[in-house]
Parts: C-alpha cells; structure tokens; sequence
C-alpha cells in the first residue's frame, strides 16, 4: 500500500481566496449566505461575544445568531442589532471566545445539535479544554500557550509554549496528526495543518498583538465557514481557516494604516507580507478596527 505523503507547507495564494470569498448573486438570501452560531463571551469575557459578532458580520455572514449569558446578549445585541438571539437552522458553529471556563452541561446544551448536522465549528479558547482526538469538522484555534496545554492535558507531548514558539510548522503538523482535526496556530506566522494541507500566513503587521483579535478570527473564520456550508460545497476546512488568516491580518495592516492617517488603494492591501512589513509602519489598532476593516480587505481581493 502506497504510504500517505506529508503535505508541503505553502502560503495561501490570491486564486484561492477568490475561491474562498464568493459574491452574492439575484437567487441569494440570508440563509444561503450562511448562519453563524456564536456561543462565544461570557459574564467574565463580554467583550469577546461582541468582537465575535463584529467579525462574522463584516466577514459577509448572512445572519449571525448568538447563544449564551443573558447580560452577554445584551451586549452583542447593543453593538450589532442584526443578531438573532438563540438556536435554531445554522451552518457553523465558533465556540469558546471569551469563556474561561466552559461547564460540562453548556458544552452538552451546544456541541450536539450543531454536531450532528455536521455543522463545521470553530474551537476556540475556553472550548479548547474539551478537545478530543477526532472532532470531525473541527477547526481548533489555539495560540502557543494554548496548544501547550492541550498536548499536556491529552499526554500528546511535552513541548512547551517555548518549544512551540521556536518551531510552530512542527507543533502544528503534531497536533493536526495527533487530534485529526484542523489545528490553526495562531503567531505572528500563523500556521494551518489538517491531514491534506498545511498553510503558512504571516502577518503583514505586528499591531495585531492586542487583547481580542483572536475572539476577531473567530467569528470571521465561522463566517468563511458558513458560507461553504450554506452553498452545499464539502469542506475545505485548512484551506477556508487559512483564508481567514490572511484577511485578519490584512485587516489588521489596514487598520494600523487607517490609524496613522492613509487610505492605502486596493492593490497595496494584496501585496506579499514581506512588502507589506517593510513599507509604513502605522499606528496601533484595537481589535475592534480589525473586525471594522475586514470588508474593505473583502473589496480588495474581490475587485477584479
Ligand atoms: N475583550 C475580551 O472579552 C477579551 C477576551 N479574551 C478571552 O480571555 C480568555 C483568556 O485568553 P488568554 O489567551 O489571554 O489566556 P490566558 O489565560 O491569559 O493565557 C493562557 C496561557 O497562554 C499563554 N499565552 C497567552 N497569550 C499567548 C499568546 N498570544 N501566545 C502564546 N502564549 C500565550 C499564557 O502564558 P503566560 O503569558 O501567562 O506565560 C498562559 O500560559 C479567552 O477566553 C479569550 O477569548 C481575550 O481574547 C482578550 C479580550
Ligand atoms: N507579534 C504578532 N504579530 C502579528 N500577529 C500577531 C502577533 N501576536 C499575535 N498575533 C495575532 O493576534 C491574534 C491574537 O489572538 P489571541 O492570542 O487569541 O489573543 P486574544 O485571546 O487576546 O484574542 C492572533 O490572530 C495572532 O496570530
């Protein structure tokens, strides 16, 4: 029998965020756009639910639902009046932002309904404390320390944050291997790996290093991912988070731009990261500028 090849790491290229990134058309509605479920932000991380939010939404969600504490919902309801509160019909899940502390009956109230639909979820933060091995349909979102704990807690490997840090493709391809699901390690290169496909997006900015561009990712990730489920097309899961990647961190060069007083042109937000990091170095960003400059980075790609 033929031995499975390692997949070669690559960077994610302007075809395929065409591929990703689909325009709306006459027969579209909201629930072809696709549905988002958020069960994101808790009464310690509110903010968190809302830069979730903020992102699916400026990622092109069709409709946003959001599920969690009552005081929390509020919140999200204030800064986004589009959000559906509770269950119901949806086609990616993002689950964890903002919830230190995820208890057994939230995770038993979320994770089965949408799993057993088959709906593509995003494990992030909190939620990553109940990762298994072999969560179908699962893209999991750590950062360094985050990644640590998981290879300690399911005795995965030893490799410390550090360890991690010093060579992220390897820890990467472990925990894709090992967890057989979709690992996206978040860094100032991010590194995405599944069984198939490995992906490396670096950052075109540094200003990303602020509290809640994570909880950002999140929701524009389950936006992308939604979108792939609402069309009926099979997942592509390495290659939708990868995508993800990218536009964050164009978003996070554009709002760094934004905020020193340019207005760069389209083009300029496609250039290579290398070009980007070597040109203007901007101003500091919050995450909610990031989510607020996700559309005009859509534009950019999409402008033909
Ligand atoms: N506005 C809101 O609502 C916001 C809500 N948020 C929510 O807060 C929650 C806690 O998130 P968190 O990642 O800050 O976890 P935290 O327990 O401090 O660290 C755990 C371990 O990881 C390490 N570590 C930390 N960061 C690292 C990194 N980038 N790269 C590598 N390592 C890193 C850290 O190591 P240490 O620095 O302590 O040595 C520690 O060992 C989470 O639910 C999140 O969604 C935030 O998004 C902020 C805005
Ligand atoms: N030095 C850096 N340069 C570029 N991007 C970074 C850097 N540090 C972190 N990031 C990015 O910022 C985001 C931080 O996410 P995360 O660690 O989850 O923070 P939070 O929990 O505060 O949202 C990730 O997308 C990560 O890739």
């Amino acid at each position: 029998m033929a031995q499975a090849t390692t997949p070669t790491w690559r960077d994610i290229s302007l075809d395929d965020l065409r591929s990703v990134l689909q325009t709306p058309g006459a027969s579209d509605n909201k629930y072809t756009r696709g549905v988002v479920l958020l069960a994101t932000g808790s009464q310690t991380y509110p903010g968190a639910a809302v830069l979730s939010a903020q992102a699916a939404g400026r990622a092109g969600a069709g409709m946003i639902r959001y599920t969690g504490p009552e005081r929390v919902g509020r919140a999200v309801l204030a800064a986004r009046p589009e959000v559906v509160r509770g269950l119901g019909r949806c086609d990616s899940l993002v689950i964890g932002s903002g919830i230190p502390d995820i208890r057994e009956d939230e995770r038993q109230e979320l994770m089965p309904k949408p799993r057993r639909s088959a709906y593509p979820a995003v494990v992030d933060a909190g939620a990553l404390t109940f990762v298994t091995p072999g969560l179908s349909e699962t893209v999991i979102t750590p950062h360094a320390g985050e990644l640590a704990a998981l290879f300690k807690r399911l005795e995965i490997s030893e490799l410390s944050r550090e360890d991690i840090e010093a060579d992220p493709a390897h820890a990467a391809s472990l925990a894709a291997d090992a967890l057989r699901c979709t690992v996206l390690l978040k860094g100032a290169a991010t590194h995405v790996a599944s069984a198939d496909a490995r992906f490396r997006v670096v950052a075109p900015t540094s200003w990303l290093s602020t509290a809640g561009t994570g909880d950002v990712l999140a929701g524009l990730l389950g936006s992308i991912l939604a979108a792939r489920h609402a069309r009926g097309e099979d997942a592509n899961l390495a290659l939708d988070a990868a995508a993800a990647v990218w536009l964050h961190g164009r978003a996070g060069w554009l709002a760094a731009q934004r905020n020193a007083g340019a207005q760069p042109p389209h083009a300029a937000m496609c250039a290579p990261a290398e070009e980007l990091l070597a040109g203007p170095i901007g101003a500091p960003i919050l995450a909610l500028d990031v989510a607020e400059a996700i559309p005009t980075v859509i534009a950019a790609v999409l402008a033909r």
